[in-house]
């Protein structure tokens, strides 16, 4: 009954941005078996980077050591145009600066076949990204907290190690068992300070747009100091923690809002700014300071009142020590709106939810680039996609809602039904994922369920896959995402070949641009939980997290009828 185990297997996307061809089958690339690993038992595949995957594992003598282990695959690597030495320096400057309690441990290093196998630390609270959400942020106090826990990392790094992490946004900050935040990928890490002390100027444009200091784009040749850019990414990810948004895309002068931001001097009560406290815009300000040699030093840093605020959740060295406290504050701000206003507001600018190619959602335009498709879990190890169309199947179902069929069944007598929908209440109602679906949930939970990975772009449904699928390809069209082939013919197909029962797990995989046109790429991973209970698992693969969730919340809102909904607590 676990909806969240996968076993290990390497798909990826290949994020070439030149999209030639119009066929997500064209991006995923597999890869041989992952290797036996000598002691080592695999248990879950809990990420995909771009050149591999990274599963938890343990110890196969003392199975209470567990780790994650990175396997990169080296020959791919190569495809994509960069050198192994790359993989090893990355590794080289990890290990350097792992004994730090906010940074990331690198245990150990292998190599097995072909690839690289990096033995970590296991951040089991997950990502940091998944707990923030868009337009809304975070608590002040999580910020907080975040903040001196990310300082105090950087300052290890930059004073004991003369390493500067050069990719410092969410994506790249876990948790561990008690939430705190864990500092990770060294892949555009540098050395800023040589063995004499005197520093080095880097010249290269690394990095990610939205986290980017502006000194790195400023020109061609660009002259700058690494560590300095690292503090301008701290007040990247500070806005992003109080405002669930991105301040601009990228800090040149052809982003809008970054030249109002310098027009204004900093001092912008538009937008996401004006959700920010006045008070917190003064640290935003240092942080934020155009010209490197005026920006705040991390050592400054130190002493202001944002760092030396007493944090109820956590110690003098600013680690956590009440993780439920944390969990309950951190998870009270996510929230799935599923009114009528929510869904108006979604909808409205359809004109027809039942073509399936025509939409003209406000915030994007269709892309040439999307690219919806569905296929079954066993196909993508083979690298094989359905591509015979069976059957035209566009049969429209009326909405059923979880409340109706309730009082079907009990006026059928079925009693058996009944006792499985009670079974699956009970089931769901224990995934505090489901917590968000209500506005009036007792936050309490959280704090019982302490400090955990939970993913919570998610929902669980009863109902006919034909319903669910046809749902689902009526919402990527509100949303605008174009869908190829018609995923409910190619559904009907993979029932036709492996029918109904076996068809499970089942992937939809995504490939679109978000609002800011920037690659977004994941999947919705269906699972069959026990006979019609299915759970929808919105899993990122590449693209801002902020916006994953972002889709995730449009589709569930679309299909909120079909939203299989736990007891009210
Ligand atoms: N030590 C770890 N513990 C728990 N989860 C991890 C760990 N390392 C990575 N992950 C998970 O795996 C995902 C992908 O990690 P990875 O570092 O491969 O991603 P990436 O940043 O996209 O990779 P790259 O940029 O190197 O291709 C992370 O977002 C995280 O969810």
């Amino acid at each position: 009954m676990d909806s969240d185990t996968i076993k290990p297997k390497l798909i990826i996307f290949n994020d070439d941005d030149n999209d030639k061809e119009n066929d997500i089958s064209n991006d995923i690339i597999s890869f041989p078996q992952l290797p036996i690993i000598k002691d080592v038992t695999l248990d879950e595949t809990i990420g995909q980077g771009a050149f591999g995957c990274v599963a938890s594992a343990h110890s196969t003598k003392r199975p209470s050591i567990m780790f994650a282990i990175k396997f990169i695959h080296l020959p791919t690597i190569e495809t994509q145009g960069l050198q192994k030495s790359d993989t090893f320096n990355e590794i080289k400057l990890h290990m350097k600066c792992s004994k730090h309690p906010n940074i990331l441990q690198l245990i150990d290093c292998r190599m097995e076949d072909q690839f690289v196998c990096i033995f970590l630390e296991l951040a089991s609270g997950g990502d940091l990204f998944d707990k923030i959400e868009p337009d809304v942020g975070v608590d002040t106090e999580i910020a907080q907290f975040y903040f001196k826990q990310l300082v105090n990392a950087i300052f290890y790094l930059h004073d004991e190690c003369g390493i500067a992490h050069r990719d410092i946004k969410p994506e790249n900050i876990l948790l561990d068992k008690d939430g705190n935040l864990k500092l990770a990928d060294f892949g555009l890490a540098s050395r800023f300070r040589r063995k004499d002390g005197t520093k080095k100027v880097s010249k290269d444009k690394r990095g990610s747009y939205p986290y980017m200091a502006p000194e790195i784009l400023s020109s061609d040749l660009p002259l700058y100091y690494a560590d300095v850019t690292d503090v301008w990414s701290i007040g990247i990810l500070v806005f992003v923690l109080l405002t669930g948004e991105i301040p601009w895309e990228i800090p040149t002068r052809e982003d809008n809002n970054f030249v109002n931001f310098i027009r204004n001097k900093g001092n912008l009560n538009l937008g996401p700014w004006a959700k920010i406290e006045f008070s917190h815009l003064n640290l935003l300000r240092k942080l934020l300071q155009p010209l490197p040699e005026q920006r705040v030093t991390i050592n400054q840093l130190k002493l202001h009142p944002w760092y030396n605020k007493k944090i109820i959740f956590a110690n003098s060295l600013g680690l956590c020590n009440n993780p439920g406290l944390l969990a309950q504050k951190l998870y009270s701000n996510l929230k799935v709106s599923l009114t009528d206003e929510s869904y108006d507001l979604f909808t409205q600018n359809v004109p027809n939810h039942d073509n399936n190619n025509v939409s003209n959602f406000a915030s994007t335009q269709p892309l040439n680039t999307d690219m919806v498709n569905i296929k079954h879990d066993s196909l993508t190890e083979d690298n094989i996609l359905p591509n015979t169309q069976i059957t035209a199947f566009s049969q429209y179902i009326p909405r059923t809602s979880i409340f109706s069929m309730d009082s079907q069944l009990a006026t059928n007598d079925d009693d058996d039904r009944i006792t499985k929908l009670e079974k699956w209440k009970n089931y769901i109602n224990q995934d505090i994922a489901m917590l968000q679906f209500n506005p009036h949930s007792n936050m309490e939970r959280y704090r019982s369920s302490k400090f955990n990975p939970i993913k919570l772009d998610k929902f669980y449904s009863i109902v006919d896959m034909y319903l669910l699928v046809s749902t689902l390809q009526k919402a990527f069209n509100v949303r605008n995402i174009v869908t190829k082939s018609n995923i409910v013919d190619t559904f009907a197909t993979l029932v036709d070949e492996y029918g109904m029962d076996n068809v499970f797990p089942l992937n939809i995989t995504i490939k679109t641009k978000d609002r800011m046109k920037s690659k977004l790429c994941g999947s919705i991973n269906i699972t069959q939980i026990d006979s019609d209970l299915k759970c929808l698992n919105f899993q990122r693969k590449s693209g801002d997290p902020l916006e994953w969730r972002r889709l995730f919340k449009d589709i569930t809102l679309y299909c909120r009828d079909l939203i299989f909904m736990p007891n009210n607590d």
